[in-house]
């Protein structure tokens, strides 16, 4: 869906970025990660041609970008910054219209479209649809930003440090709002993010950059237990830790009924399960009925012992 060739990119005599070459398949949710200046924000910006190569070519859907006229190309691809960006003047529902507007759309699909986006993100169109940018908490305006993005259903959507300005609990539900838009709709998602455990938690795929190079890529798990000490410092010396939040308790637990355990929900992770263990100072806690009605539990030794 998307692939660098061979890219560099300099600014006068800086260099942003150094020889990279990567690519991104249909489906991915792809996050660059590196330090402070390392040539996330200018590898995603290449995508909608915000920043043009100084070597190398960027594809997009298999055509050189250059190829296509800027506009067009990016009233194709959803685009989400930390500051959002919103029209502080128009109401919700004309920030979110604004591609299909721009597309042309009759009125009547558009006024669909956006009651159709506001659901996604979980704004109640009769209660949001009508404010002003300023009458919405951070995370709010983040989930316009995001239903904004994805009004004109581009099949491509890019995220710069999307969650970087929203306190941590509503980070939270913004990934998992992310994740479960990501599981719904298939989009292709390139998302550039500071933070470790937002990029270890999100990616199918990791790119960790490092002085304008990819120093390593691949599955989060890959790259984890793979990466040289760069990444083990960068993503946190709780790699291990982290690990766990990728793996559902399900797949390690066993057909034993612990009925007076503490429960944990069906989709927890093995990092969820260690959480309620030392939560609740049980070494046994236990999942809910699977659908063959076997209940079933996880012990604090089988998750060390079986923990990918
Ligand atoms: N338009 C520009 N003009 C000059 N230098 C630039 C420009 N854009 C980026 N740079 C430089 O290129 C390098 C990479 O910047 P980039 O924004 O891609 O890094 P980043 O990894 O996204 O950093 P951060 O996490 O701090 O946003 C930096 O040294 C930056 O100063």
């Amino acid at each position: 869906m998307i692939a660098f060739d061979g890219i560099s990119v300099r600014f006068g005599g800086a260099t942003a970025l150094d020889g990279v070459t990567e690519e991104v398949a249909e489906g991915e949710l792809c996050v660059l990660v590196g330090p402070s200046g390392s040539g996330k924000s200018t590898l995603l910006r290449l995508v909608n041609r915000l920043v043009e190569p100084t070597e190398g070519a960027v594809r997009v859907r298999g055509v050189d970008v250059r190829a296509v006229e800027a506009a067009r190309l990016r009233r194709s691809i959803g685009y989400v910054i930390q500051s959002v960006g919103l029209f502080p003047h128009r109401t919700v529902a004309r920030n979110v219209a604004t591609v299909p507007r721009l597309l042309g759309w009759p009125e009547a699909r558009i006024e669909a479209r956006v009651r159709e986006m506001l659901a996604l993100v979980r704004l109640d169109p009769a209660e949001f649809a009508s404010r002003r940018p300023r009458e919405l908490s951070g995370g709010q305006a983040q989930r316009v930003g995001i239903a904004r993005a994805l009004a004109a259903d581009p099949d491509i959507l890019l995220m710069d440090e999307p969650f970087g300005a929203v306190d941590p609990i509503a980070r939270r539900d913004l990934r998992a709002e992310l994740r479960r838009i990501h599981a719904a709709t298939g989009k292709t998602i390139l998302l550039v993010t500071h933070d470790p455990g937002e990029a270890i938690e999100l990616a199918s795929r990791l790119v960790v950059l490092r002085d304008g190079r990819v120093v390593a890529s691949g599955g989060p798990s890959e790259v984890l237990g793979g990466g040289g000490a760069f990444v083990r410092a960068l993503l946190g010396g709780d790699a291990a830790l982290r690990a766990l939040s990728l793996v559902p308790a399900r797949r390690l637990a066993e057909p034993d009924p612990a009925p007076d355990a503490p429960a944990l929900a069906a989709d927890a992770t093995l990092q969820d399960a260690l959480s309620l263990m030392i939560e609740s100072r049980r070494t046994r806690v236990r999942l809910p009925a699977a659908e063959s009605g076997a209940e079933a539990s996880l012990s604090l030794a089988r998750l060390v012992e079986r923990r990918p």
